[in-house]
């Protein structure tokens, strides 16, 4: 079995816990609140800067040309396209985004999610820093996909655009790149360097739950 499968299987019930999520059945549902959604938006603006810069560490430790082109076409894809779904929800939350992408303090959860990623990326391999990113496009291609074939949205959806979004082709072709890498890396990695990949790559996964949560709850700092 590829490395990349094993790690899935191993984040099954993460996985699970995610697409069942009451965020995530809220988009479904169409019944989030305004400041459930703009309180995503404002930390999710600030947690795709932190995407880019690591994806700047990434080509850092990128020998191979393909890598550092896929790695830059990832940047311009934040930046130029991953704001869609980001003006859709701004849009329903009745936000401008020019309110929401305003610096705000980061939550306890969003702040957790960006240090784990600059941790590996830091501290690790490109095998131990692209595990840790890996759960982002994924899992959100696999709620793309699944909220799609639920709820079929059509022009009436509140949030057709963030669903077609992500379960768009393109973010499966971006999936497909970052685990056809990781598989080379793996194959080449020994035992304890795979070990870390597994824990950033589960880390990750939880944490994705947790940003949900977060939005959810609307959490802040207690003191
Ligand atoms: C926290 C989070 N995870 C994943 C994605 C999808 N790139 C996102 N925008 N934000």
């Amino acid at each position: 079995m590829k490395f990349t499968d094993e790690l899935r299987q191993k984040a099954d019930p993460i996985y699970e816990a995610i697409f069942g999520h009451p965020f995530v059945r809220g988009i479904a549902g169409g019944s989030l609140s305004g400041e459930q959604l703009a309180h995503y938006v404002r930390q999710d603006f600030q947690y795709l800067t932190v995407f880019c810069q690591v994806y700047g560490l990434a080509i850092s430790k990128s020998t191979r040309r393909e890598d550092i082109e896929f790695f830059n076409e990832q940047i311009r894809f934040i930046l130029d396209s991953e704001n869609h779904p980001h003006r859709n929800f701004a849009a329903v939350s009745g936000h401008s985004m020019k309110e929401l992408e305003q610096a705000a303090t980061l939550t306890p959860t969003a702040r957790n999610y960006t240090r784990h990623m600059l941790y590996a990326a830091h501290s690790g391999t490109l095998g131990e820093l692209l595990c840790a990113l890996y759960p982002c496009p994924l899992t959100y291609w696999e709620i793309g996909l699944r909220l799609k074939e639920e709820v079929r949205p059509d022009d009436s959806h509140p949030f057709r655009e963030w669903i077609e979004f992500y379960a768009d082709p393109v973010v499966g072709d971006i999936c497909r790149e970052f685990a056809s890498r990781i598989d080379r890396l793996a194959a080449d990695a020994g035992a304890a360097e795979r070990a870390r990949m597994e824990d950033h790559y589960l880390t990750s996964c939880r944490m994705e739950y947790m940003f949900w949560s977060m939005a959810y709850d609307l959490e802040g700092w207690p003191v």
